[in-house]
């Protein structure tokens, strides 16, 4: 009974101790007097700000930007002091000038391990560097010409004779599911010569996809849950997750397999499985088959789901402003026509007006709104801001795209003529316009997503119109995730042009 009571008096000694030194930050971390940032509570710090936010951590950092400026801070459980960079002096420092000086950090290489492996996404140094070179391979002109177009063409024309249907049967379409197995087919067959028939087979639920999407969808809940490690050993999701990664982790293992045996596959020099499978390491050896799989699965993740939500996200704004819909016609049948109903490779950069719509459906929702890096060595911002070894650095392309001191003040609306107005062009200043990540680890799949967005978008609005079926929120709720999908589903019904109405006010709600 001493001892019970011991113990007690000492676990209160040791709590109180602990609220008396944490009292407005979440436990381990160090006061930062010279920073301003919402006061967190004694412990957890701001924890419990992000879950009151219905759209989560984008929405905190958002409004902690509003109030506090581009460089405040707060504090997690788990993930410790996080300052925020949300300005492209600051983005510019951290992701180029210092590039060697931050790391994504084991935290979060833990948290994104289970789906992403050692692939590109989750490595720093040597492995990194060895991936990326590799993989620039597939991005060049002559891939472009020779594989890429034709699979884009291909598929396109897949998605025009689905949209002819439901234009006839009237019936209402989930366009973002639709844009999914586009880049999921389109992705495959360039990538692992594999047609996954998500198109062909509509009906038939793809099981490799409905696992990944709940796998991010685990991924985003752990970057709000510091205790994500615990709880999922004993919640149902825990035991689905390991289930679903489980299941990705054989499907990984199945393509490098079958490779191994398609003798006739293993010819093409250009497919990047075989890229990687030929390539050797800088200790002279090859890549192992778990090596091989990481680098399969975080190729799929960058080629569908990216592409795919921008997609969506255009369209959405698209149908949400008929003005600048019709400004995208024109030019689509400038360049189009019935004779040529899809873009050849020759023409798809005059697509100027199209592009620069994809970009500001990007600069408003990119598709990773969130980022961090962790500190490694004391470095000092150049506005002069110290950063300490081990702390977070935080950026939201989210909130930045929204920041009217960047820009300017019609920063919310939406208006792809910015980009064409502005000096930098289609070519935008990559730390303020950070939907593709910026510096070395820029989006390696850039020009690859924008002619398949551009080829497919300009086919498909030549000849249909979509109409958002009444009754859903708009703008979209977003899902949890790491990355930036839609809720629920983008219903639209399906017009041919021809017999389209126009509609004539423009509602550019975004927020
Ligand atoms: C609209 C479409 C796309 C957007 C907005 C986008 C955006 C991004 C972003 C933000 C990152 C950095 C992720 C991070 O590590 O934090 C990234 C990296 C990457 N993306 Fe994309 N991406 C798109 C499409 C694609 C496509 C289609 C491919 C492949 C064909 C691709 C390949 C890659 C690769 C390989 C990386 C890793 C680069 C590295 O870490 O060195 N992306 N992308």
């Amino acid at each position: 009974m001493a001892i019970a009571t011991a113990i007690l008096v000492g676990l209160l000694g040791l709590l109180i101790y602990l609220l008396v030194k944490y009292p407005d930050r979440s436990i381990g971390t160090k006061p930062r007097t010279d920073l301003n940032g919402p006061k967190g509570l004694p412990l957890i710090g701001n924890l419990l700000d992000i879950h009151k936010n219905e759209k989560g951590l984008i929405m905190f950092v958002y409004e902690t930007l509003m109030e506090y400026g581009p460089n405040a801070t707060y504090t997690l459980p788990g993930m410790g002091r996080i300052i925020t960079i949300n300005n492209p002096e600051c983005l510019e420092h951290v992701m180029k000038t210092n590039f060697e000086g931050y790391i994504r950090g084991k935290m979060f290489y833990k948290l994104l391990h289970d789906v992403l492996g050692d692939g590109i996404f989750n490595t720093f140094g040597n492995n990194w560097r060895m991936q990326r070179k590799l993989s620039s391979h597939l991005f060049n002109t002559k891939n472009f010409r020779e594989i890429i177009y034709d699979v884009f063409e291909e598929e396109t024309k897949k998605m025009l004779n689905i949209l002819d249907n439901f234009a006839k049967s009237g019936k209402s379409l989930d366009l973002q599911d639709l844009f999914f197995r586009f880049t999921l087919d389109a992705f495959g067959k360039i990538t692992f010569g594999m047609d996954f028939k998500c198109l062909t087979n509509p009906d038939n639920p793809v099981q490799f996809a409905k696992s990944f999407d709940f796998t991010q969808r685990v991924l985003g809940n752990r970057l709000e849950n510091p205790f994500w490690s615990i709880t999922e050993l004993f919640t149902k999701e825990g035991r689905k997750m390991r289930e679903e990664c489980k299941y990705l982790s054989e499907f990984g293992n199945q393509i490098i397999e079958n490779r191994r045996n398609d003798l006739e596959a293993l010819k093409n020099p250009k497919d990047v499985v075989n890229l990687f499978m030929n390539a050797r390491k800088d200790n002279g050896e090859k890549l192992t088959d778990r090596e091989l799989r990481d680098i399969v699965l975080n190729f799929i993740i960058a080629g569908r789901d990216t592409t795919a939500q921008a997609l969506s996200w255009m369209m959405y704004n698209l149908m949400a402003n008929p003005s600048i819909e019709e400004k995208l016609v024109k030019e689509v049948n400038s360049l189009l026509s019935e004779e040529n109903p899809i873009s050849s490779y020759e023409i798809v950069k005059q697509f100027q007006y199209t592009q620069a719509t994809l970009y500001e459906a990007l600069r408003l929702h990119p598709v990773v709104p969130d980022n961090f890096r962790v500190c490694l060595k004391d470095d000092v911002l150049p506005n002069g801001i110290p950063i300490y070894a081990g702390e977070l650095v935080n950026w939201c392309s989210w909130a930045i795209g929204r920041d009217e001191r960047v820009w300017g003040k019609d920063a919310k609306i939406f208006n792809p003529e910015r980009f064409l107005n502005s000096e930098d062009g289609l070519k935008p200043n990559q730390y303020k316009f950070s939907s593709f990540n910026c510096g070395p680890r820029i989006c390696l799949g850039q020009n690859f997503a924008t002619m398949e967005a551009v080829m497919l978008t300009t086919a498909v609005l030549r000849q249909y119109k979509f109409e958002m079926t009444p009754g859903q929120k708009c703008p979209p709720d977003y899902a949890c995730s790491i990355t930036l999908p839609m809720k629920n589903p983008l219903l639209v019904k399906v017009h041919h042009r021809c017999v389209a109405e126009v509609q004539t006010a423009d509602n550019q709600t975004l927020m």
